[in-house]
């Protein structure tokens, strides 16, 4: 059966576009995923933890065989692949992946929980998220995330940092 995910990357070391590029590069080349739309890519004023530098963020959606939990293991091992470093909750990274959304899934075990629990807070996902796919709901929730994402102060500091141009993502990384 065909499953959609969203995912939100993050990164905010080393070459960060590059980081977000070799991520969406190993998802696409996995068998039982495909990268089926994606965002322009935003730089963010970090969040939670905030001496740190600036991240880019992005939002793919995905359409994929695998299972909420073969998904977070995939990211898992993405993240181990691209050589990322658990430190500082919340701290520096080179690459983040989180699942967003599983179809109109509600999860909650012990590894993973969907929606993202902190997705709702964050307008370095609510924007991207927001771009490739406008009208979109929380399972269970009638409130559109358009209208959340308005109540949240630090929407100013999230900026395009590179808009998407062309039907295919890596023409996004294309200098
Ligand atoms: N929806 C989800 N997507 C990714 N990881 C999740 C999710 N729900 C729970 N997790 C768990 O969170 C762990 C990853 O935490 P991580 O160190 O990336 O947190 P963080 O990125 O610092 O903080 P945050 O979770 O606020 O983004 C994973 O090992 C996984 O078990
Ligand atoms: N702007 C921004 N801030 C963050 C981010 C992130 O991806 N972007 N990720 C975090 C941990 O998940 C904590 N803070």
């Amino acid at each position: 059966m065909m499953n959609v995910a969203y995912i939100g990357l993050g990164s905010n070391i080393g070459n960060r576009s590059e980081n977000l590029n070799e991520a969406i590069k190993s998802l696409s080349l996995l068998e039982g995923i495909s990268v089926v739309n994606y965002s322009s890519i935003y730089e963010t004023d970090p969040v939670g933890y905030e001496d740190q530098d600036q991240f880019l963020n992005m939002v793919i959606q995905l359409e994929t065989v695998m299972s909420p939990m073969q998904l977070l293991e995939t990211c898992l091992q993405v993240e181990k692949n691209l050589g990322r470093k658990r430190l500082v909750r919340w701290g520096p990274r080179n690459i983040d992946l989180d699942i967003l959304l599983y179809n109109h899934e509600n999860i909650e075990t012990e590894k993973l929980i969907i929606p993202h629990p902190r997705m709702q807070e964050r307008a370095f996902v609510l924007i991207p998220l927001l771009e490739i796919q406008p009208d979109i709901s929380l399972p269970e929730m009638n409130l559109p995330l358009q209208s959340t994402l308005e109540a949240i102060p630090d929407r100013k500091g999230v900026r395009i940092w590179k808009q998407k141009n062309g039907e295919d993502v890596f023409a996004l990384f294309a200098s």
